[in-house]
């Protein structure tokens, strides 16, 4: 994050631009082909550990799924059941449905709840990471894609958040003020390489990675 004094200096220097009033259009026109130091923002995720990843921000990747017309849906899936591995998923679908999550219920009986489909809205996964980090207070959600259309291909959109700090020092698990003498941690620490390699090693069965780092 950038420190005050530096964000004063470029509330001073944006301030002194727009005296100008030159705009952008007056840059160009002055012939400047880079882009000036005070149109640079400062990464404002660079000390937040969990930092959401875009361009250049590690932590966020993004998947666009296409499940194409299938002639007997009934006898395939679209992504068998798993949860996700990160810190918490978005996801956007389309009209076509098929997502489903897993219930289960109080007398520990299990079934699949459809996640139908809402215009504009934007579901959240808790994912094993989030998981880990609260010592299990959030459950990571077990979750599976059928095929549901005869007529129609289905798309979704998903973005997982994960972990931007991936050194060699950067370790996670049940977050130090979550845990007592009443609650001790479930999980041991490990890096995000670790994790990501346990992740990598396996295919996409449910609950696997949270087995794995259980104490
Ligand atoms: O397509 C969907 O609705 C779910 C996709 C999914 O579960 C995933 O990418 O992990
Ligand atoms: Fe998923």
């Amino acid at each position: 994050m950038a420190s005050s004094a530096a964000a004063t200096d470029r509330a001073a220097l944006v301030k002194e631009f727009d005296e100008t009033h030159a705009g952008v259009r007056g840059l160009v026109e002055s012939g400047v082909s880079a882009v000036p130091e005070i149109f640079r923002h400062p990464d404002p995720y660079a000390s937040i550990p969990f930092a959401p990843h875009g361009v250049s921000i590690p932590g966020k990747s993004m998947i666009c799924h296409y499940y194409p017309v299938c002639p007997e849906p009934e006898r395939t899936m679209g992504i068998v059941p798993h949860t996700d591995p990160g810190v918490l998923t978005v996801l956007a679908q389309d009209a076509v449905g098929g997502l489903q999550v897993k219930h289960t219920a109080e007398d520990g009986g299990s079934y699949w709840v459809d996640a139908k489909p809402v215009p504009g809205a934007l579901l959240i996964n808790v994912g094993d990471l989030l998981q880990i980090m609260s010592n299990d207070r959030y459950k990571s959600v077990e979750h599976r894609v059928i095929m549901n259309s005869h007529e129609e291909a289905r798309v979704s959109g998903v973005v997982f958040f994960t972990p931007g700090k991936r050194g060699a020092l950067d370790f996670y698990g049940p977050l130090p003020g979550l845990i007592s003498s009443e609650n001790p941690p479930k999980y041991r620490s490990f890096t995000m390489s670790e994790f990501l390699g346990a992740f990598f090693k396996q295919d996409l069965a449910s609950k696997a990675i949270i087995e794995h780092f259980k104490i």
